[in-house]
């Protein structure tokens, strides 16, 4: 059970202590006071300059409130099984609030204010002393357990946007990524070499070859780590060179060994050594990848990316009152293409449509490389109907340019699009919910076609 699986069990579990008439009364206060209570809190988030930004608009402020008033009566009345999913949908509450840039304790606050609101007007209630009591109880730590939930959301998804920022900084700080893979690929295979000379030759000083006194395990240790942090490869790498050495330090001497069993333990230790070589040059290709957040493949935009990007995008659309749309693109049967071309050529046809979308987007749209073979545009200023007119073009343009395969074939192509415009909603990742929805709609319905989400 994880943590926040723990808490929503604290949750169910101290949502049974107030007894039934209590709850009823307590329902009946909720649903009373959840619009004024809601009211309060809004006006708080107002009172922060940035958070503002975000919640000011009209559209915003109305669905927002409702949600509040809903939230409120929820936390406060439902119980067992039933929170389970309201539970859950605390987490999401705490993610958007991260990606939105709403301050944790901005929200803590407008928790405490409405904590004590809901006390003083129990506390002016006429009830039987112990009810009152056990009611305002409730009432704290209810609304605490949903509060610590959010805040556990929002922490992870901070975290995890400053691992990234983290990582994009640590690429950038690798000189020449392709010099210095091919400089330690060679350190590695030099140790290669020379342990296996020296196993062959049967020498008496195993112990100086240790891959760990080795330049490539000296760089490993020292430079590696700093390089590409907590990246899984880093910890594999580091078993393996373990187990190497354990292999070697167990023979010590092989003076007197019989040939097949050097020939077996070379063979266990190239096999160690490629799959270091193989996590050690896929390592470098992230990096590589990283580079000025650029795909290695596509010199497009990497994904990784995207929020820092939609974040500002949303923020400024907020302050200027223009359109944002957002398209997400997916080659039609591209499985096959790999099947019937191979890998590589599947790759050729990924750069091709790159360039499609490189040449008919402006300077000022940006184009990810949003997973395999699925892609992101996101305009920016154009109204809802030049975008789709945009899009469309480009569906044409994939179509009408086929892509040359190895043996000169021309392979015609065709995607699918699925484009959301923004409506209003702070969270940047509904935009891209969306017209993933949309894209799945063009998938099913035929493909090589745009379809426009519809609210
Ligand atoms: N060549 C190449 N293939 C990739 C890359 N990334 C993902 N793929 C492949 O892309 C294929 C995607 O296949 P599917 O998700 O089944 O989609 P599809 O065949 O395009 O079918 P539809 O999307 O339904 O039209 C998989 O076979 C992946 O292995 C890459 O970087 N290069």
């Amino acid at each position: 059970m994880n943590y926040s699986e723990k808490i929503v069990q604290e949750w169910m579990e101290f949502s049974c202590v107030l007894p039934e008439p209590a709850l009823v009364t307590l329902t009946a206060i909720a649903e009373d006071k959840a619009g004024v209570l809601a009211d309060e809190f809004y006006s708080i988030m107002l009172t922060d300059p940035h958070a503002s930004v975000y919640i000011s608009s009209d559209v915003v402020q109305s669905r927002l409130r409702n949600s509040m008033k809903k939230w409120i009566i929820n936390t406060l009345t439902l119980k067992g099984e039933a929170l389970l999913g309201f539970a859950a949908h605390q987490y999401e509450i705490g993610n958007i609030h991260s990606r939105v840039g709403i301050p944790a304790s901005l929200v803590l606050k407008g928790m405490r204010i409405i904590t004590q609101e809901m006390l003083t007007y129990i506390q002016s209630l006429a009830l039987e002393p112990q009810t009152s009591v056990l009611m305002q109880k409730y009432v704290s730590v209810s609304i605490q357990i949903a509060s610590e939930l959010m805040t556990y959301a929002y922490e992870n998804y901070q975290l995890n946007e400053a691992k990234n920022e983290e990582s994009y900084r640590i690429s950038n700080l690798i000189d020449n990524p392709e010099l210095e893979k091919g400089k330690q690929q060679a350190a590695l295979f030099n140790w290669e070499n020379g342990l296996m000379y020296a196993l062959v030759s049967r020498t008496s000083n195993i112990q100086s070859y240790l891959l760990n006194d080795s330049e490539f395990g000296l760089w490993f240790r020292h430079k590696c780590g700093q390089h590409f942090g907590n990246q899984p490869e880093i910890a594999k790498i580091g078993m393996l060179i373990e187990e190497i050495d354990g292999m070697l330090q167990k023979t010590a001497n092989t003076e007197g060994s019989a040939l097949e069993y050097i020939q077996s333990l070379l063979s266990d230790i190239r096999a160690k050594t490629m799959i270091i070589n193989n996590l050690f040059t896929s390592l470098f290709e992230d990096a590589t990848r990283l580079e000025n957040g650029k795909d290695a493949l596509t010199k497009l935009l990497n994904r990784r990316f995207m929020s820092t990007i939609l974040k500002h995008e949303v923020k400024l659309v907020m302050e200027n009152g223009r359109n944002l749309s957002v398209v997400m693109l997916d080659i039609d049967h591209f499985k096959k293409i790999n099947d019937t071309w191979g890998h590589s050529a599947g790759d050729d046809v990924l750069r091709h449509l790159a360039t499609i979308l490189t040449d008919n987007t402006r300077a000022s749209d940006y184009v990810f490389r949003y997973g395999g073979e699925e892609f992101m545009i996101v305009y920016l200023e154009y109204s809802k109907q030049q975008t789709l007119n945009f899009v469309e073009s480009i569906r044409e343009k994939i179509f009408s340019t086929p892509c040359e395969m190895p043996d000169g074939y021309k392979l015609q192509l065709s995607a699918s699009f699925g484009v959301s415009h923004y409506r209003g909603h702070p969270d940047y990742q509904k935009l891209v919910d969306e017209a993933d929805k949309a894209l799945y709609e063009a998938k099913n319905t035929g493909r090589n076609k745009v379809v426009e989400f519809k609210a």
